[in-house]
């Protein structure tokens, strides 16, 4: 097994979601398609909802941003309150999210939809989040050994919080110091990283970054953070200068902290 020598000055660690705790299937084969299938019956029951006004605004202003881009979506503004009119902008609504989907986009609009909509899927039973077998007791071992954990994704912090609070595992939100969304920056901005060390109130250097994404990896080394990718089954593959670049781990397992030498 290769080992990961953490640095000895990190005292928090953050992780990725996707294709890090989580198999890209789980979020590829369970939580895309239930929006994908529900998004329609969901805008129709929960229209004069504050909070989905709220998010319909949102990405009506994403559309508005991404106007350049090919194969947008815009989304109306309601002229009238026949029910005629509501289905014409919820279609567009629609319309808008298998758009971005489709580009597997991250953006805070999106984001904030979805984790709305999952709410009830977890709630009932009908989804349950899933993690690679390592994840949970590596994360136990390290809080035993002191260190804080965090999350940084781009699913919003409701849907990370229903993710860990309806899964496999329980309830394990209680492993997590906190939680980052897209509202602190993209993924791939070095400044985010530096905004969340802030709000944590360390160093970026005392940070070591967990993620499957290289672009991610380099705007958090950018920013002065320890990082090493995670290369798990189905994630995407690596160039052989990003394989020989970064620190590269299979499982939590092989990390090795400097408090358990
Ligand atoms: C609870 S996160 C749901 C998955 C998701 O929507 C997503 O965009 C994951 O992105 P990540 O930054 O964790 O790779
Ligand atoms: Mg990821």
């Amino acid at each position: 097994m290769v080992v990961f020598s953490v640095p000895a000055e990190v005292a928090v660690i953050l992780l990725d979601i996707e294709g890090t705790t989580t198999p890209i299937t789980f979020v590829q084969d369970t939580l895309f398609p239930y929006i994908k299938d529900n998004v329609k019956e969901y805008l129709r029951m929960h229209w004069e909802e504050e909070e989905c006004q709220e998010d319909v605004s949102l990405l009506r202003k994403q559309a508005e941003e991404d106007s350049k881009l090919d194969g947008v979506v815009p989304i109306p503004l309601e002229t009238g309150n026949g029910e005629d009119e509501i289905e014409r902008v919820i279609q567009a609504v629609v319309d808008n999210v298998c758009w971005q989907m489709s580009l597997d986009r991250k953006t805070t609009a999106l984001k904030q939809l979805q984790g709305h909509m999952w709410r009830a899927a977890y709630a009932t039973g009908r989804m349950k989040g899933e993690f690679f077998e390592d994840v949970v007791p590596a994360i136990r071992k390290w809080r035993e050994a002191g260190m804080k954990v965090y999350i940084y994704s781009s699913g919003s912090v409701e849907a990370q919080k229903l993710l860990f609070g309806y899964s496999t595992e329980g309830d394990i939100l209680e492993l997590f110091d906190g939680h980052f969304d897209t509202k602190i920056g993209h993924k791939v901005e070095s400044e985010s990283y530096r905004r969340i060390a802030t709000s944590i109130g360390c160093s970026a250097n005392n940070i070591l970054f967990l993620t499957d994404v290289t672009r991610e990896a380099n705007a958090a080394e950018e920013a002065d953070m320890h990082v090493a990718v995670v290369v798990r089954p189905g994630n995407a593959g690596l160039t052989d200068d990003e394989k020989s670049y970064y620190n590269l781990i299979t499982s939590f397992n092989e990390l090795f902290l400097p408090l358990s030498n």
